[in-house]
């Protein structure tokens, strides 16, 4: 059973300075594993590993069937152990930060004492879990092109290498986009530098609408898109290609000047055994080039 937000509790720092004190004063049960869990706390930058080290120690001394952690900000969500039928839920807050909402669940009631040993439990889990989230969105900027929001090149780097194994792995289709906005340089001059960053920010967001996986869409370099396309044959890369082609074709964006319209050049390659993520990116940006050379507007699969 899900507890709506509005009834879900608040556990915020004062509740987790409380119980840092108690840990120090209380001899009572679970003073063990307080300090334990304080301590492992300390161990990892990682969200999902400090859930799972709080559920495990937690566990010890209350029965939970299972544990769900939610950060919309952020994009993360974790599952441990089972959905059960009842559920007690919290909205994490650290001086104002939104840190996310846990719900723990099981088959029968958590008692009052329960809910109030776990309370001081979860205070200890507020400051880590702050460290970690901090640390994850500076993962996520340091993947992220800043102007458009799409994966920078580094993101995409890692992004191919693991779909390459994955293809390699499940003998999967693999195929990538290559895409260049076409005389992008006469948008930045006839209707000015901002106007062309705009141009750059919705192109990013139609092919988030179309792809359905903004994920898988990387700035390759300044007007240089590339989209991944795991489990796709060259055919079906040839198909997203000529729709977001032809939607991009279709867009128009307001400038000072009036609407501004914009092709792009696209150069689709798939994934064959002897291919480095290299010497992929290679061939789909030679098939752009080709596009280029012939005035662009069009797609090339190779
Ligand atoms: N507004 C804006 N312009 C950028 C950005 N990054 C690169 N550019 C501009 O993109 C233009 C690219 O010009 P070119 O490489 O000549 O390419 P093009 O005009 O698209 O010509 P073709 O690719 O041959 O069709 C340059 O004027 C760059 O200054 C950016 O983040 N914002």
């Amino acid at each position: 059973m899900a507890v709506p937000l509005s009834t879900a509790q608040t556990i915020d720092i004062n509740v987790a300075r409380a119980s840092l004190q108690e840990a120090g004063q209380d001899a009572g049960a679970g003073h063990e594993t307080r300090y334990r869990l304080l301590s492992a706390l300390q161990t990892t930058l990682d969200a999902e590993r400090l859930l799972t080290i709080f559920f495990n120690e937690v566990s010890t001394l209350i029965t939970i069937s299972g544990l769900r952690y939610e950060n919309e900000s952020l994009n993360l969500q974790a599952s441990l152990g089972n959905t059960a039928a009842h559920s007690s839920s919290y909205r994490l807050i650290i001086q104002g930060d939104q840190l996310g909402e846990l719900t723990i669940t099981r088959e029968t009631r958590f008692s009052e004492s329960e809910l109030h040993l776990f309370e001081k439990l979860l205070g200890n889990l507020l400051c880590p879990l702050r460290n970690a989230l901090i640390y994850q969105a500076a993962l996520n900027a340091s993947r992220t092109d800043a102007l458009t929001g799409a994966g920078n090149r580094m993101a995409l780097m890692e992004a191919l290498e693991r779909e390459i194994s994955l293809a390699r792995r499940y003998n999967q289709d693999l195929a990538l986009l290559i895409m260049d906005v076409d005389k992008f340089k006469s948008i930045n001059d006839e209707h000015g530098h901002a106007a062309g960053d705009r141009v750059l920010k919705e192109l990013v967001r139609l092919i988030g609408q179309i792809n359905r996986n903004t994920d898988q869409c990387f700035r390759y370099g300044g007007e240089e898109f590339v989209v991944l396309l795991s489990n796709t044959s060259r055919g079906g890369a040839s198909v997203i290609g000529e729709r977001l082609r032809s939607a991009i074709a279709n867009m128009r964006i307001c400038a000072e000047n009036g609407p501004l319209q914009l092709t792009v050049s696209i150069g689709s390659a798939s994934f064959c055994e002897t291919d480095t993520a290299e010497s992929l990116l290679n061939r789909a940006d030679k098939a752009m080039y080709q596009i280029k050379q012939g005035g662009g507007n069009a797609i090339e699969c190779v």
